[in-house]
């Protein structure tokens, strides 16, 4: 239902407010969903994850850690991935984009993907990811209603 998507996204933002602010980057939190029963099978916020990582990049890592499995080997067949930001298709740091990663778990696992805000145009001016997930057989909504906290928390390291 609606409400939840707001509210697992509300979960996510709370966790982008954990990621330590960088003026190169945005403060991001992500949470994976079981869409069949609601439970939540993996959280991450930018750079968790020891390096250079992405909100999206580390709940993948974690729940491979967690099952010394690839995320792909792991998750159910009916997947939501809710972001505060929408995936990233390039990054200026040369770093795998988060779009590819969800790719290569694929659209069986992944069915659908939630984002809070689109991804300004700073550093990367014209995200491709939209296209490409739906490209790909991804369900690609935005839930309204919690851009201007959204874009507060991932701008937080940036010059004013
Ligand atoms: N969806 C998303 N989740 C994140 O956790 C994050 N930090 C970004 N940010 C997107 C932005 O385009 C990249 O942060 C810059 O392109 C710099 O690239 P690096 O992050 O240094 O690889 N986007
Ligand atoms: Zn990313």
């Amino acid at each position: 239902a609606a409400g939840d998507h707001e509210a697992y996204l509300r979960h996510a933002l709370s966790l982008a407010q954990k990621s330590p602010p960088k003026p190169s980057n945005y403060r991001v939190g992500a949470v994976l969903v079981n869409a069949a029963t609601n439970e939540v099978l993996s959280t991450g916020y930018t750079l968790e994850l020891p390096g250079n990582t992405h909100a999206e990049q580390c709940c993948f890592e974690k729940l491979a850690q967690q099952h010394s499995l690839s995320a792909d080997d792991v998750l159910p067949d009916d997947v939501a991935l809710y972001t505060t930001m929408e995936p990233c298709s390039f990054r200026l740091s040369g770093n795998l984009p988060c779009v590819d990663r969800i790719l290569q778990i694929g659209a069986a696992k992944i069915r659908t993907v939630y984002v809070g805000v689109y991804e300004p145009e700073k550093f990367v001016s014209d995200n491709s990811g939209r296209q490409k997930l739906q490209d790909a057989g991804i369900a690609y909504v935005h839930v309204p209603g919690l851009e201007k906290e959204i874009l507060e928390v991932a701008t937080a390291g940036h010059e004013k």
